[in-house]
C-alpha cells in the first residue's frame, strides 16, 4: 500500500469538497480522513475495497460518495444496501451529522466481517446516527421501513428494486449510485416502478462516468 500522507489527503479532501460546493467542517474532514485511515488499516483483513492507493481512495470513495449527498437532503431515514466498506452510507453519515442531524442511516450488508467494520467505524468516529445489520437485504424484516433506500455497486436496477422494495415506505424512493448512464437497466425494471430522473454527477479528479438513478413507484 502507498504511505497515508494525511496533511496530503485531506487537501485533496477539502479542495475536492469545495468544487462539489459543499460546506464541510473541520470536524467533518477529520472524520472523513479518520474512516479512510480505518479503512486502508483494516483492508487487508476485512477485504473492503479493491482501491489500495489512499489518493484513488479520497476520489473514488470519498468524493464519489460526498458528489451524492445533497440528493438526500430531504431524507429522515436512509437504508444503504450491500454497503461493504460504508459507501455511500457512512460518508452520509459524516455528512448528515451536521448537516441534516435528525438524519438516520442503516447499513446493511451479508457478509459479516464487512459489518463488524462498520460497527467498529461506527464506535470510532462516534456516529450516533448510524445502525449496523448483517443479513441479506431480501430476506431482512427491519424495525422500520425507510423513506429512502440506496446503493453503490450493488446490484442492477431491478434486483435492487425487486430484493428491497418491501423495506421502502409510502411514498418512498430509491436513490441509487451508478457508472455509466444506466439505460437497459432503466428498461428493465420490475413493473410499478418508474425512474423519475437519471442526473449525471461531476466527481472531482475523477475521469469516469456516474449518475445518479432517482426511482419511484408509479402512480395509478
Ligand atoms: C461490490 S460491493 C459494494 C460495496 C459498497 N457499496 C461500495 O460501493 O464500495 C457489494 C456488497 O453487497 C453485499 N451484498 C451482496 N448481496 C447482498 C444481499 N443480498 N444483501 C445484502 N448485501 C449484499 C456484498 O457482501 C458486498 O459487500
Amino acid at each position: 500500500m502507498k504511505a497515508f500522507d494525511r496533511p496530503a489527503l485531506t487537501v485533496l479532501l477539502v479542495q475536492g469538497a469545495r468544487d462539489l460546493s459543499l460546506n464541510l467542517s473541520e470536524a467533518q474532514i477529520t472524520k472523513l480522513i479518520d474512516y479512510l485511515a480505518l479503512m486502508a488499516k483494516w483492508n487487508s483483513v476485512y477485504n473492503l475495497t479493491a482501491v489500495r492507493d489512499p489518493v484513488q481512495m479520497v476520489t473514488q470513495h470519498l468524493l464519489d460518495s460526498l458528489a451524492a449527498v445533497s440528493a438526500f437532503s430531504n431524507a429522515k431515514n436512509v437504508l444503504d444496501v450491500g454497503a461493504g466498506g460504508g459507501l455511500p452510507g457512512i460518508v452520509l453519515a459524516i455528512w448528515a451529522a451536521e448537516a441534516h442531524p435528525e438524519m438516520r442511516i442503516s447499513m446493511i450488508d451479508t457478509v459479516h466481517k464487512k459489518t463488524a467494520f462498520l460497527t467498529q467505524v461506527k464506535a470510532e468516529l462516534n456516529l450516533s446516527n448510524v445502525s449496523v445489520y448483517t443479513a441479506r437485504v431480501e430476506q431482512w424484516q427491519a424495525p422500520q421501513k425507510f423513506d429512502v433506500i440506496t446503493s453503490r455497486a450493488f446490484a442492477d436496477l431491478s434486483d435492487f428494486v425487486n430484493w428491497s422494495e418491501h423495506l421502502l415506505a409510502d411514498g418512498g424512493q430509491y436513490i441509487a449510485l451508478k457508472g455509466v448512464a444506466p439505460d437497459t437497466e432503466v428498461a428493465g425494471l420490475p413493473a410499478g416502478w418508474q425512474v423519475r430522473e437519471v442526473r449525471a454527477l461531476q466527481v472531482p479528479t475523477l475521469q469516469a462516468e456516474r449518475h445518479l438513478v432517482f426511482i419511484e413507484r408509479t402512480v395509478l
